[in-house]
């Protein structure tokens, strides 16, 4: 497939780049490798576009968002299938994320309606002061492979909304389901130049668009090592950023809680996407008392996980999206080996990019999968003493995006969850990402959230206007 500006299909004559099935190898399509000439198109092409978009009443953005929300319905298998052999994860995932995706455009087209201004007493007679929102104008968005089609539409569904148009980069190994929204963005008539992207060079794109004056929002889903690098470029013109970064999600389950729930919510949360998600559960704290009984649960679920070919409708995890993600979790696995812990199920058994799904126990604080993000399906267990020793470890790390408690003791339940230093905890509950709800991180883990109307306010700007009578 070619890129996307102004409404057009372009790229052709670029050097092109493969986009690979991972579960296969094969190429399954090619786009351009842009660069920094066609980053500055379609930010010019986004630029012009800003007047008119913004111009519009925002019931009549609202129209053309549900129109897109309708065609991403009718075409919903269509993605999932483009998803899938694009990224991997399976058919079963990339249904349910088309769906999630969309329902962030769903619920934007209305959020959008509902962006009020403010009325401030002045401290004079003569005096009115007003406060009103604005779309911040042209926003670059950059994400990751892990969501293809959701780290999209979270972001660019808010910022439509208000009025903004957009210039995405979306990563080099999924752009197709990228394309094929925008695609369908434009049958739903959402006007050229207000949806644009752009595959190829991530760094020199990203450059033009830091520097460029016209763009004046970052919007950035990835690695925590990247997204430090876009902070400091986006200061040079001083933009408006958000980044969801990595994480380095904590279970504490304690002694009173449902094991059952437990297990197969740590499952859900841990296995997701092959363990690929930033908010994926990536060390379990487990109270001494009832690991063995939680160990063992654990293993018989996780043992009933099929790995294979997304596309085979029975699969739970598909390949990992490629030689690194592997080689990153055969090595966590390796190095908990080495230092003692001990192989539950699973251990670093691999074919092609395909991994069996692992737990080990005995695991301790020192040990690499308890210090960085997997991102891999790999299920660490360790066991505490008591609930200080847990929320301690829990909040012991650079990164606070997601943690998950389990209890069955509801005032326990709130008193420790305010204190894990999380932008998100899953109370009993291992997948909490809705679309109404805020979604980041705290440290190293981001800035800025997105979902619910916290995410729309991302694309604001406030202007107080003061009016003398
Ligand atoms: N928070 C999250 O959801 C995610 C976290 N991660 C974490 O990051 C690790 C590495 O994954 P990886 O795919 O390399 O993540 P990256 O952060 O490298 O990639 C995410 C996006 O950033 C782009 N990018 C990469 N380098 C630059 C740059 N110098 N300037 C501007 N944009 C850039 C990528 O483009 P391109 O693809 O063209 O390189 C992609 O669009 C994972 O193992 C995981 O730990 C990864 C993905 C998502
Ligand atoms: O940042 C990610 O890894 C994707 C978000 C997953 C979610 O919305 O739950």
């Amino acid at each position: 497939m070619n890129f996307f500006i102004n409404g057009k299909w372009s790229g052709s004559g670029l050097e092109t780049i493969d986009v690979t099935n991972p579960a296969t190898g094969d190429v399954i399509d090619t786009v351009p490798r842009g660069s920094t000439n066609e980053a500055n198109e379609a930010a010019t092409a986004a630029h012009k576009a800003l007047q008119s978009w913004s111009g519009l009443a925002a019931a009549e953005r609202s129209n053309k968002l549900e129109k897109w929300f309708n065609l991403i319905n009718e075409n919903h298998e269509e993605l999932a299938q483009t998803m899938t052999k694009e990224q991997g994860k399976s058919i079963h995932e990339a249904r349910g994320e088309i769906t999630y995706a969309n329902s962030f455009i769903k619920w934007y087209a209305e959020e959008g309606k509902r962006v009020y201004g403010e009325t401030i007493p002045a401290s004079t007679p003569d005096k009115r002061l007003f406060v009103t929102k604005q779309p911040v104008g042209v926003v670059a968005a950059i994400t990751p492979w892990n969501f293809p089609a959701a780290m999209i539409t979270r972001k660019v569904a808010p910022a439509l909304a208000v009025g903004c148009t957009t210039i995405i980069k979306p990563a080099t190994q999924t752009p197709l389901t990228a394309l094929k929204l925008a695609e369908l963005s434009v049958k739903a008539g959402i006007p050229e130049g207000v949806i644009n992207v752009v595959t190829g060079a991530s760094s020199e794109i990203s450059q033009a668009w830091q520097e460029d004056t016209r763009v004046r929002k970052l919007t950035f889903t990835g690695s925590t090592e990247v997204g430090k690098t876009l902070m400091s470029g986006a200061s040079e013109t001083v933009k408006k950023i958000s980044l969801e970064l990595g994480g380095h999600a904590p279970v504490v389950v304690l002694e009173d809680a449902d094991i059952d729930n437990a297990v197969q919510q740590a499952v859900g949360s841990k296995f997701r996407n092959g363990g690929q998600t930033c908010v994926c559960a990536n060390r379990i704290y487990v109270a001494e008392s009832i690991e063995e009984e939680f160990t063992n649960k654990l293993k018989k679920a996780v043992e009933e996980l099929k790995v294979g070919n997304g596309l085979d409708e029975d699969t739970d995890i598909g390949p990992m999206i490629d030689e690194d993600a592997v080689d990153k979790v055969i090595s966590h696995i390796e190095d908990a080996k080495s230092q003692g812990a001990k192989v539950v199920t699973g251990g670093a058994k691999k074919d092609g990019l395909f991994l069996t799904p692992t737990v080990v126990s005995g695991v301790t604080e020192d040990m690499a999968c308890m210090n960085e993000e997997t991102f891999g399906p790999l299920a660490p267990i360790s066991t505490f003493k008591t609930e200080e020793e847990a929320i301690h470890r829990a909040n012991n790390t650079i990164y606070g995006l997601a943690s998950y408690l389990f209890t069955r003791d509801v005032s326990k339940a709130i008193r420790l969850a305010e204190k894990l230093e999380y932008g998100i905890v899953g109370l009993n509950d291992g997948g909490p990402s809705t679309a109404q709800a805020p979604f980041g991180g705290w440290k190293q883990s981001g800035i800025g959230r997105e979902g619910g109307h916290h995410g729309i306010d991302e694309f604001l700007e406030t202007k107080y206007i003061s009016l003398k009578i």
